[in-house]
C-alpha cells in the first residue's frame, strides 16, 4: 500500500502540490497513507473540494501547511500550520478535531492512525524525503537524554516565572472575554450533565467546594497558591471569614485581584502576593488550596512542592491539591515534551498520572483521604469558554494576537474532547497532615467535609 509513496517520493510532491485538483490528490494520498476513507471533507488552496458532502471541512489553505504537516506528523505539525491561519475549519468544529485526532492518534483495529503510518521506518523515511524535497530542514529527533536533560533544567524559579509570565501575562481583558465575570481558570463544578446552570453559578459552587472540603471558618488562615486573579481567596474571606495569603507568579493576575479585593472591602483579611510557592515563609495556615497550579510543578519539582506545602500546614491542617492528570502511558521515559500544548499553550507543564500525585503527596507526609474526579465537569468548563470567545472573536482578536486567538480556540476545544474521551482527567484531591497522635481532624462521615 506505501510502495508508491516509498517509490516516487518526487512524485508525490508533485502529484499533491502542482497538479490540480489538489483536494482529490490529498485526499487519496491520505487515504493511502492511513489505509481507510477520510471521514472529512477536504478543500485546497486551488478551491477543489473532495469528500463526504455535509461532513466538517479541512480548508488547506496553501501548500506551507502541507509542508508543516509533514516536517512535523501529530500534533504539533497541526497545530503549527493553524496558528498560522494556513489551515482552518467549517462546520462542526468539536466533530472535526475528534475526526483529526482519530487520524492522527487512534483509528482502532481495521485502519490504522497517522502516528502508527509513520512509526515504520520506510514511511518514516518517505515524508523526510518529501520534506526535503519541499524545502524544508529536518531537524534530527531529540535522543532520549536530551529530553531527560530539558526536563532536569526545568522549573527552576527563574523558568517557572517566565513560563507562568507566557500564559498569564497576555492582558486580563482578553481573559475577562474567555473566563467571563467570575474570573476562575480551573474546572467548575456542574449542577446536571447538560451545564444548565451558568459558569458564574458553577465557579461559585466550585469555589464553595473547595472552602467546605478545607473546613473553613472564621479566624482560620488560608494559604492559596497559585491564586489567579483571587476568586478563590476573595469567596473563602467573603463567605467563611477566614485570613487569606494568595499568591501568584502573575504581576498583572496580582494589580487585578488587589483591585477586587480592595473594592469588596476585604484588604484586611485578603493579602495578595506575587511570590513562588517555594518562597512562602510565614507558616503556619490551617489550610491550603492548591487549584489548576500543580499542572505548572512538574515532575522533577513534584516532591519538594508537596513537602513544601505539608510543612506549611498545622498538624490537623488540610490540603485540597485540584488538578488535571493524564492517563499512564505505557513506557513512562519515553514520554516527550514537545507537543503543541508545550510549544504554545503551557510552556513547561506536565501532567502526571493520579497515582503518581497521590503517591508523591503520601510520600510527602500526608495522609490523602478523598480523591473525587470530576473531569466530565472540565469538558462542560471548556466548552463554556470556547462558547465565550467565539462570542466575542472580533474583541479577542483586539485584545490579543490572531495566532493566540486561534491557539487558545483550538487548545480549549481539543481539551474538552480529552476530558469527555477520557484521554485526561482532573480530581479534587483532599489531603491531611496528621495530629501528632496520628487523628487526622476529619468527620467520620466524610462527605459532610467538616
Ligand atoms: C490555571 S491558574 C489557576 C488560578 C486559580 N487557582 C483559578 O482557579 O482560577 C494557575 C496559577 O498558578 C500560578 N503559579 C504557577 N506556578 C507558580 C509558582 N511556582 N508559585 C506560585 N504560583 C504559581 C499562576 O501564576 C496562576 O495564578
Amino acid at each position: 500500500m506505501f510502495s508508491w509513496v516509498l517509490d516516487n517520493p518526487g512524485d508525490v510532491v508533485t502529484e499533491v502540490c502542482v497538479m490540480p485538483e489538489a483536494a482529490s490528490r490529498l485526499q487519496s494520498f491520505a487515504e493511502q497513507l492511513l489505509g481507510a476513507p477520510l471521514p472529512m471533507r477536504i478543500r485546497a488552496w486551488d478551491g477543489s473540494q473532495a469528500g463526504p458532502p455535509g461532513a466538517p471541512t479541512l480548508v488547506v489553505r496553501n501548500r506551507r501547511a502541507l509542508r508543516r504537516l509533514l516536517w512535523k506528523p501529530g500534533e504539533l505539525g497541526l497545530a503549527r500550520a493553524w496558528v498560522a491561519g494556513d489551515l482552518d475549519i467549517e462546520g462542526d468544529f468539536y466533530a472535526a478535531l475528534d475526526h483529526l485526532s482519530g487520524l492522527v492518534w487512534n483509528r482502532g483495529e481495521d485502519a490504522r492512525s497517522l502516528a502508527e503510518a509513520l512509526r515504520e521506518p520506510g514511511v518514516r523515511a518517505a515524508v523526510r524525503g518529501l520534506v526535503r524535497m519541499a524545502g524544508l530542514p529536518v531537524p534530527p529527533a531529540p535522543p532520549r537524554e536530551e529530553v531527560a536533560r530539558r526536563r532536569r533544567g526545568l522549573h527552576t524559579k527563574r523558568t517557572d516565572k517566565r513560563a507562568v509570565s507566557h500564559h498569564y501575562d497576555v492582558g486580563n481583558d482578553f481573559y475577562e472575554v474567555v473566563l467571563g465575570p467570575s474570573m476562575v481558570y480551573s474546572c467548575a463544578y456542574w449542577e446536571t450533565a447538560e451545564g444548565g446552570d451558568t459558569l458564574e453559578d458553577a465557579q461559585r459552587d466550585k469555589l464553595e467546594l473547595v472552602c467546605r472540603k478545607l473546613a473553613l471558618m472564621p479566624g482560620r488562615r488560608l494559604l492559596d497558591v497559585g491564586c489567579g486573579w483571587g476568586s478563590l481567596a476573595i469567596h473563602a474571606a467573603r463567605e467563611h471569614g477566614v485570613h487569606v495569603v494568595g499568591v501568584t507568579l502573575s504581576q498583572e493576575q496580582a494589580a487585578y485581584a488587589r483591585k477586587r479585593v480592595a473594592e469588596e472591602g476585604l484588604a484586611d483579611r485578603v493579602e495578595i502576593r506575587v511570590q513562588d510557592y517555594r518562597d512562602v515563609t510565614d507558616a503556619p495556615f490551617d489550610a491550603v488550596s492548591s487549584v489548576g497550579m500543580a499542572e505548572h510543578v512538574g515532575s522533577e519539582q513534584y516532591l519538594t512542592y508537596a513537602r513544601d506545602l505539608y510543612a506549611l500546614l498545622k498538624p490537623g491542617g488540610r490540603l485540597l491539591n485540584h488538578q488535571i492528570a493524564r492517563r499512564p502511558h505505557a513506557d513512562e521515559d519515553a514520554y516527550s515534551l514537545d507537543g503543541f500544548i508545550d510549544a504554545y499553550v503551557f510552556p513547561d507543564g506536565e501532567l502526571a498520572p493520579l497515582g503518581t500525585t497521590v503517591t508523591q503527596l503520601e510520600r510527602a507526609g500526608f495522609e490523602v483521604r478523598d480523591v473525587e474526579p470530576i473531569r466530565e465537569h472540565y469538558a462542560l468548563t471548556l466548552r463554556r469558554w470556547v462558547a465565550n470567545l467565539e462570542a466575542d472573536w472580533t474583541r479577542a482578536l483586539d485584545l490579543t494576537s490572531p495566532g493566540r486567538a486561534r491557539v487558545w480556540r483550538l487548545y480549549m476545544a481539543a481539551s474538552a474532547l480529552a476530558f469527555e474521551r477520557n484521554r485526561l482527567g482532573v480530581n479534587q484531591i483532599l489531603a491531611v497532615r496528621s495530629l501528632e497522635a496520628g487523628g487526622s481532624g476529619m468527620p467520620l462521615r466524610a462527605r459532610t467535609w467538616n
